[in-house]
């Protein structure tokens, strides 16, 4: 369970360009579920998506990451829940240039310091998995949308993390592709990973894969559904 409890977040606080980005939102996010957050652009789904990933901190109010409270923890702690509790996908992937996909996808384990032949392999694996072996020591640059979205993915899953983060994730892809990427949040779910998406598709919060549909309008959380 993630709870976000009377969560606030401002930018620029106290000057002239203030922001009221997330405004008293309370939220459980339950693990076993994928939940979608939507809303017009500007609405808020990025700012909270980046306070439930420890990403970023509130400007008031708590959250809690499996009963453990992270709102006020130093950075290496919240560093390392990041870590080992989520794994993020990005609208533009934000994959390294210049080196593989191998590497990218093994560059967020580095830190948990396993043993390099093993993580090599888990990574190798995390590839196959997503049809993607072949490519493994492909430049990430030489790679199609689809086919990066899919490296991004892999990376979001070598920690094993309890849940997946995905920002506007269908925001460059194609219809096809769309689909395809909701069939493997599917698998991801279906092997015990929570999901939590931020955004406008309705191939995304339409899927019947997705639980919760929380709408955010101007930082508020204004309708909650269980369309299933
Ligand atoms: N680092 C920042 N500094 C100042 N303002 C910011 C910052 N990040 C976001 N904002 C502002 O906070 C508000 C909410 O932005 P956010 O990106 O969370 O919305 P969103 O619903 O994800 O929008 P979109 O669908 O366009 O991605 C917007 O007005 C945005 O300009």
């Amino acid at each position: 369970m993630i709870s976000v409890q009377n969560v606030v977040k401002i930018f620029n606080g106290g000057r002239p360009n203030e922001l009221r980005a997330v405004r008293e939102v309370s939220l459980e996010i339950g693990l076993d579920q994928a939940t979608a957050l939507v809303g017009p652009s500007g609405s808020g789904k990025t700012t909270l998506l980046s306070l439930i990933g420890c990403m970023a901190r509130p400007t008031s109010g708590r959250i809690f990451v499996k009963e453990e409270e992270v709102t006020s923890l130093p950075e290496r702690f919240l560093a390392g829940i990041r870590r080992s509790t989520f794994g993020f996908v990005f609208q533009r992937h934000n994959l390294i240039k210049g080196i593989s996909v191998l590497e990218n996808v093994m560059a967020p384990a580095y830190p948990e310091g396993e043993p390099f032949p093993q993580l090599r392999q888990r990574a190798l694996d995390t590839l196959e998995r997503l049809n993607l072996k072949q490519r493994a020591d492909a430049k990430v640059e030489w790679l199609s949308g689809g086919e990066a979205q899919r490296v991004a993915i892999a990376r979001a899953m070598i920690n094993r993390p309890a849940v997946m983060i995905a920002d506007e994730p269908t925001a460059h892809l194609d219809t096809k592709l769309s689909y395809d990427f909701m069939s493997l949040m599917k698998e991801v779910k279906d092997a015990g990973t929570a999901v939590i998406l931020a955004s406008h598709d309705p191939i995304v919060y339409g899927c019947d894969l997705i639980g919760r549909v929380v709408e955010l309008r101007d930082g508020r959380v204004v309708t909650e559904r269980n369309p299933r």
